[in-house]
């Protein structure tokens, strides 16, 4: 269905846009809620039928996003072929883990691409992959058919209506400009980029650092703490794209230092929340049965950390974030450590 108010001729996603969002987790559930408050028709793939059921008989998702009412133009579906035929474009919002799994099998169901919006965000332990690499190794060769979403969007803030701005970024400015379209709305505000590489690594990485900044705060170290590590893990981020092509511009955007600041002192944040309670002295295992719910930046920790040795740069909070997450390194040892790293000038040291 067409929203009203909008007259952008999509060029890209069909003129009557039908958007079927991949993931029923709170991210998922929320930009379907989001589509559907601003005007359009979304269809919601729920890979549990007990749960799509469940979702589509209290027009709740009690699990991911409880308290929130689902409007009546979003549809809830298990039946992710049905599906597939009805849709114009995808929004991927499984955790990164999954996504080439779940994009494999779409790809097989689909008779030719269809646009795609990733809005997932962190990178494959298997391969060391960004989702845009997952996408066109099993989505399709076409950098073209797919954009990358991204920036400070925590999704029960998002579904409240409150202020939010994020980037859609895809080296096909048509695809960008229509994803900037359909979710455009007077309280959410989408801005477009090309460099899918740095808005995918800045996404990626900020989980990382939000963890540390948990753990730092968790332990009481203080705000010079939060500040030096916010700062320092932007240059960490930067150095990491800049390595692997993406503009370093880029990183100073909402993807970037705007996901950043949210993720590292929003108590909002899961993955905040992994490293203050590690920073409080609880086990991961413990912390993440608690959490129920996906913190990218522990998965993405190990990718991380394995990416910046192979493509030669140093991540030394990632680093550390790596040790205390997948060594069991002690926490108070490991960030100490990273005081005690050789003097240099801010100037050389950043890129
Ligand atoms: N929640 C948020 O505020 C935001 C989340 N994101 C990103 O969105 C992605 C998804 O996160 P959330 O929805 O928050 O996680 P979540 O933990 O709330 O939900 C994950 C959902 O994915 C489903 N899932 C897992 N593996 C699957 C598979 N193989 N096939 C089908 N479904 C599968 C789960 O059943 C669950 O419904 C993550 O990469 C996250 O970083 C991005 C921006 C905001
Ligand atoms: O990516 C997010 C906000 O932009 C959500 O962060 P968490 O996954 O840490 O909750």
């Amino acid at each position: 269905m067409a929203n009203p108010s909008s007259h952008h001729p999509f060029s890209r996603i069909g003129n009557s846009p039908s958007p079927l969002i991949l993931g029923g987790g709170s991210w998922g559930t929320a930009l379907a809620v989001h589509l559907a408050l601003a005007g359009w028709s979304p269809t919601l793939w729920v890979r549990d039928p007990i749960l799509a059921q469940d979702i589509a008989r209290t027009r709740e998702n009690r699990v991911y996003l409880p308290g929130m009412i689902l409007p009546e133009s979003l549809s809830v579906t298990p039946n992710l072929e049905e599906a597939l035929s009805q849709a114009t474009l995808l929004v991927l919002a499984i955790p990164c883990q999954s996504c080439r799994d779940v994009l494999s099998r779409v790809a097989k169901a689909l008779p030719r691409p269809l646009p795609l919006a990733g809005a997932t965000k962190g990178i494959e332990n298997s391969t060391l992959a960004t989702i845009s690499e997952i996408c066109r190794e099993v989505y399709s060769p076409d950098p073209n058919d797919y954009a990358i979403l991204s920036g400070p969007s925590f999704a029960r803030e998002v579904v409240e209506k409150k202020p939010t701005a994020i980037v859609s970024a895809s080296p096909d400015p048509e695809l960008a400009r229509d994803l900037q379209h359909l979710f455009n709305a007077p309280w959410f505000k989408v801005y477009t980029r090309r460099d899918v590489r740095g808005i995918e690594l800045a996404g990626a990485m900020k989980n990382v650092l939000a963890i540390a900044t948990g753990i730092s705060d968790g332990m009481k170290l203080g705000d010079n703490a939060r500040a030096a590590l916010i700062t320092r893990g932007l240059a960490e981020m930067t150095r990491l794209g800049v390595r692997m092509g993406a503009d370093p511009l880029t990183f100073s955007g909402l993807a970037g230092v705007g996901d950043l600041l949210l993720t590292a002192t929003g108590d909002k944040s899961r993955n905040r929340r992994v490293g203050l309670r590690l920073g409080e002295g609880h086990s991961l295992a413990s912390i993440l049965i608690e959490l129920g719910q996906v913190a990218e930046g522990v998965t993405t920790a190990a990718s991380a950390h394995a990416l910046a040795e192979k493509v030669g740069v140093e991540l030394p909070i990632t680093r550390a974030v790596y040790r205390i997450l997948h060594e069991h390194a002690d926490l108070g040892t490991t960030l100490s450590a990273l005081m005690r790293r050789p003097l240099r000038s801010e100037e050389e040291y950043d890129l």
